[in-house]
């Protein structure tokens, strides 16, 4: 059995190079009326941002959580953005001590958002001077070492912290508790993916139909970030292969060409990316569709747990090919059928394990 097929960066959630960074740069709505999809958490957002303005005050502090690629990033600086806010960029694995959190912390300025990605990455210390950070904008810095050391208390301006985590479950309670609104995004209809594809076709200058977006929009994964990608892969195609008649040269794009270009990377028709097929195969040929634990899946497949269960299990589980069970996750009838595969009998599932 083959799990690498498919190059693994077209498929994959999380973000691949400076160029794909300075292309979502471009992409990236910068108003919450631009943003596509999500309309529960959009709607929830603006009230929480309008009463906000409306008293004068800094909103509260925000926590998104969801899958690589679905606009946490994107939904931060709009936060910052619809208030006219200054935005202070800062991620989780950067802050190893509570004096690099000191730092970002003692510097912000009355009403500015700090943006914390990966928050669930950050040191434990750190995140203990947050919570006081957060409730009462003031922190406890330590002076001197030893049994002399003394901690003096720092007033800090009003902020707003914006925090994005993958791992929602990782976040300590305390420090999950004291977010004024924690915003869960989904993954994207097929609908909400043609609108994301039809503005950055625009961007690109790609002409390209209906058809061929909404064949792109089925194989994305339910994610902006790769949609964005396999356009630019329908771009590439386009140019090389057809006769450039559309308005700005960059090619046009239909259906046959969309297909082409997806076949040509091993996008397969529901857009699972190789770690994908590399889980489902395992669970259907190793354990014959299952059960099987969370840890055995991730030693089997060579991946980390947090990986399968923060990245690939959700999208498995929202196509129907897996569900989660007690005792662990099982393939779906939908799984066998998509694999082209049929459970083994009794006898020859012993033999295999
Ligand atoms: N709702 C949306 N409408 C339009 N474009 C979107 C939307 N959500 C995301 N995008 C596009 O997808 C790209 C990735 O979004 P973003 O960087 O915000 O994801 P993320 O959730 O922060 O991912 P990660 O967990 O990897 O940091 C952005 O460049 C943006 O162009
Ligand atoms: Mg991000």
């Amino acid at each position: 059995m083959n799990y690498d097929d498919t190059p693994a960066e077209l498929l994959a959630p999380e973000l691949e190079s400076d160029a794909e960074l300075a292309f979502e740069g471009a992409l990236r709505p910068a108003s919450l009326s631009e943003f596509v999809g999500q309309v529960k958490v959009r709607g929830q957002l603006q009230l929480l941002l309008t009463a906000a303005t409306m008293q004068g005050r800094t909103p509260d502090h925000i926590l998104f959580a969801g899958p690589p690629g679905l606009g946490k990033t994107t939904l931060a600086m709009i936060v910052a953005q619809e208030g006219n806010r200054p935005l202070r960029m800062a991620s989780g694995p950067a802050i190893q001590h509570a004096g690099d959190l000191a730092a970002v912390l003692s510097s912000l300025v009355p009403g500015e958002v700090l943006f914390i990605d990966e928050i669930h990455r950050m040191a434990r210390s750190a995140e203990e001077m947050l919570y006081l950070a957060m409730e009462d904008f003031r922190i406890d810095i330590m002076v001197g070492k030893g049994a002399g050391a003394t901690s003096v208390p720092l007033e800090l301006a009003p902020f707003t912290l914006v925090g994005a985590t993958t791992r929602a479950g990782l976040l300590p309670n305390p420090l999950r508790d004291r977010f004024g609104f924690t915003a869960r995004l989904e993954f994207y209809a097929d609908d909400e993916l043609e609108q994301v594809l039809t503005r950055a076709a625009s961007l690109l200058g790609l002409d390209i139909d209906r058809e061929a977006l909404a064949e792109i929009a089925g194989r994305c994964r339910g994610t902006p970030r790769i949609a964005n990608r396999l356009l630019r892969r329908v771009r590439d195609y386009a140019l090389v292969y057809s006769d450039r008649s559309g308005p700005s040269g960059a090619g046009t794009a239909d259906i046959h060409s969309v297909r082409a270009a997806l076949e040509l990377y091993d996008v397969d028709a529901l857009g699972l990316d190789r770690l994908d097929r590399a889980v489902m195969q395992i669970i259907l040929t190793r354990f014959n569709g299952g059960p099987v634990g969370l840890n055995t899946l991730a030693v089997s497949v060579g991946e980390e747990s947090e990986t399968i269960e923060a990245v690939v299990e959700p999208f498995l589980v929202r196509i129907g090919l897996l569900t989660r069970t007690p005792r662990g996750r099982v393939a779906t009838p939908d799984a066998w059928q998509h694999f082209g595969m049929h459970p083994a009998s009794a006898g020859t599932l012993l033999d295999d394990l």
